[in-house]
């Protein structure tokens, strides 16, 4: 897959002309997916298939220490490249693009170098200079420029709008089943194992620990049954606490510990993709380590009913 990441001279070389999805896209959840269908439909045709967004961190106008998004744009990456996308394109959302007109953007990017022969958006998609830019603009400039409009109508699970904003809400409140439901798959977390205190060996629970990355939201502290992919491709099973471990931690500092099931291996940088199945409990202060560990033993059986049932 090609990756235009913050950079405008985005050139696609393509003979039969390119589809693309314009969208935030932030989680590739169960509505973006049918763009995503109607992208990979088209590239099945011969067209290149581009999933066009944004990377808004050097526009004035957000508060860009305040957004968080369910997928980073590694993850994003990611999920657009198994998912078998042919081009990710990550615009910088500057000062200059914000104000750009919306005419300018269909003639220069879509068609001058995305050379689109479909566009495909959400029936509510705005673009452009005060958002000026909709369904109604793309069509009107269509028949000039050589290109079609696939308009897509929001998704509903259980007569809910299928949407970021409201998924967000679901994985803050830990209630990770309702936003799998929502994603079409689990609230995950990535990131490469890094030394802790090595406290959990001493235990018998030893726990791979990943730090947090700033931008990602992250459910309510606690324990969680999770499913772990490590970089060889294996999948295991484990139990994941999100937290600032208060029984053992003086410096506070918030940690995702996740012990996997049957398994002792050194996996020391090792990139791990943690998905986080369901909330067991919120993160206590315990009056030592021997109170602690009598309650992770029994968050893991817990978590096994869970999951294995
Ligand atoms: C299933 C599980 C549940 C945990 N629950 C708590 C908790 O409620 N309170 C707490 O202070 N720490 C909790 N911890 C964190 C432990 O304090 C931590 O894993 C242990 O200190 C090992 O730290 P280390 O990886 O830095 O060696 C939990 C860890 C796991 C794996
Ligand atoms: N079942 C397991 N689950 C998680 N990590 C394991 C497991 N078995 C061995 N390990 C290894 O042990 C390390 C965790 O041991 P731990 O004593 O908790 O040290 P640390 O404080 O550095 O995390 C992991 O990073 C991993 O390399």
């Amino acid at each position: 897959m090609q990756h235009y990441f913050n950079q405008k001279d985005i050139q696609i070389n393509t003979e039969k002309g390119s589809v693309v999805a314009l969208g935030k896209f932030d989680g590739f959840h169960q509505g973006h997916k049918l763009l995503l269908d109607e992208v990979l439909r088209l590239q099945k045709d011969g067209y290149t298939g581009v999933v066009f967004t944004f990377d808004i961190r050097k526009n004035s106008i957000f508060d860009v220490d305040k957004l968080q998004s369910i997928i980073t744009s590694e993850e994003k990456c990611m999920l657009a490249e198994q998912m078998g996308i042919d081009v990710l394109v990550e615009y910088p959302f500057d000062d200059a693009f914000a104000s750009m007109e919306p005419e300018a953007f269909v003639t220069d990017i879509l068609v001058k170098r995305l050379h689109a022969g479909y566009v495909v958006v959400g029936t509510d998609y705005g673009f452009g200079k005060k958002k000026r830019g909709n369904v109604e603009l793309l069509r009107k400039m269509a028949g000039e420029y050589g290109y079609q409009v696939i308009v897509i109508e929001k998704k509903k699970i259980h007569d809910v709008i299928v949407s970021s904003t409201y998924i967000r809400m679901l994985i803050s409140e830990g209630k990770m089943e309702e936003a799998e439901t929502f994603l079409g798959r689990p609230y995950f977390l990535s990131g490469h194992v890094v030394h802790g205190r090595e406290l959990g060996r001493t235990i018998q629970v030893p726990t791979a620990n990943l730090l947090p990355k700033h931008g990602k939201i992250y459910p309510v502290t606690g324990v969680y049954a999770s499913r772990i992919h490590l970089e060889d491709g294996r999948v295991c099973y484990g139990i994941t606490n999100i937290g600032d471990n208060p029984t053992v931690n003086t410096d506070r500092r918030v940690t995702i510990e996740t012990h996997i099931f049957d398994f002792d291996e050194d996996i020391y940088e090792q990139k791990l993709v943690v998905e986080l199945l369901s909330f067991i409990r919120g993160e206590q202060k315990f009056s030592g380590v021997s109170e602690l560990k009598a309650q992770m033993l029994a968050d893991m059986e817990v978590a096994k009913q869970r999951i294995f049932g």
